[in-house]
């Protein structure tokens, strides 16, 4: 089965300028300048707790009170309504079955909710015979994958993902960044990763934060290297490693978390 094909919304560049960010008192954020180039996938990589999802979140508009930050789009019109975020937690509604969890959004704006998409998105994450499940009967990478479909449903020309694919075996991870990649061709995605190997099979834009402060760097690809890229191709372990290296040194000297 394949997904009911629906307009591609027209591609959107973002610009986030995070002026002031700060958590307690603590400044996590200053003058930082981020570009999300229209309708190309951007891979965000950082060591832990460097502030990945904060800068995500600030996109999907959920900063923390007092936040100083502004979103410049492309065609400079808001962005409200034109996002579509996963958080790394999957905030599936524990009383909904899998189905009404992943047509939630059409629900909640009244819409009727275009149930053939969703059944499509539910067989290709692999969980058409889970669907009248709660997410309690679901193991933690099916949940992932209710979470991921949700997403996809959403439809949205900007998509923000926090770890989608982090609780997925090696095999169900490549299958679902492949959907993705899919899917979400000629969409703007910001998807933060952990895994190298990922950010260099999906991104159009590598970038690696590091702090504090917080700065940007952007790690070079290959030219004509289009994405998805093989799991198999020999580019790939070398950038692994060049990556990898990259975020080795700038852990901080001591750091084990
Ligand atoms: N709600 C909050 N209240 C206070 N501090 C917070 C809050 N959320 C995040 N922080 C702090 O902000 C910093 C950045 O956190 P963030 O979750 O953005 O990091 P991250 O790079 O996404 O980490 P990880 O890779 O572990 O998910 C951390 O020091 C964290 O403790």
């Amino acid at each position: 089965m394949t997904v009911a094909s629906v307009a591609s919304p027209p591609p959107l560049g973002l610009t986030l300028t995070a002026r002031h960010v700060t958590y307690d008192g603590i400044t996590l954020f200053r003058d930082l300048t981020l570009d999300l180039p229209a309708g190309h996938w951007t891979c965000l990589l950082g060591i832990s707790g460097v502030g990945k999802s904060s800068l995500l979140r600030l996109l999907a508009d959920l900063a923390p009170a007092g936040s100083d930050y502004h979103v410049q789009t492309s065609d400079n019109r808001p962005l409200t309504d034109r996002v579509a975020y996963m958080a790394q937690q999957d905030l599936l509604l524990p009383w909904l079955s899998v189905l009404d969890n992943i047509t939630l959004g059409a629900r909640l704006r009244r819409q009727p909710a275009d149930t053939a998409r969703a059944a499509s998105l539910l067989e290709q994450v692999g969980l058409a015979d889970f669907r009248h499940r709660r997410p309690d009967q679901l193991s933690g990478g099916q949940r992932q994958r209710a979470a991921l479909a949700r997403t996809l449903m959403e439809d949205r020309p900007v998509v923000l993902m926090d770890e989608p694919f982090s609780a997925l075996d090696p095999v169900t991870r490549l299958q679902m960044q492949d959907l993705a990649a899919t899917l979400l061709d000629r969409r703007t995605v910001l998807l933060v990763t952990h895994d190298p190997l990922e950010a260099l099979r999906l991104g159009e834009q590598v970038l690696v934060l590091t702090g504090p402060p917080a700065s940007l760097t952007s790690h070079p690809l290959p030219a004509d290297w289009p994405a998805p890229r093989a799991v198999d191709d020999p580019r790939l372990t070398n950038q692994q490693g060049a990556l990898l290296a990259r975020l080795v040194h700038q852990r901080p000297a001591g750091a084990v978390s």
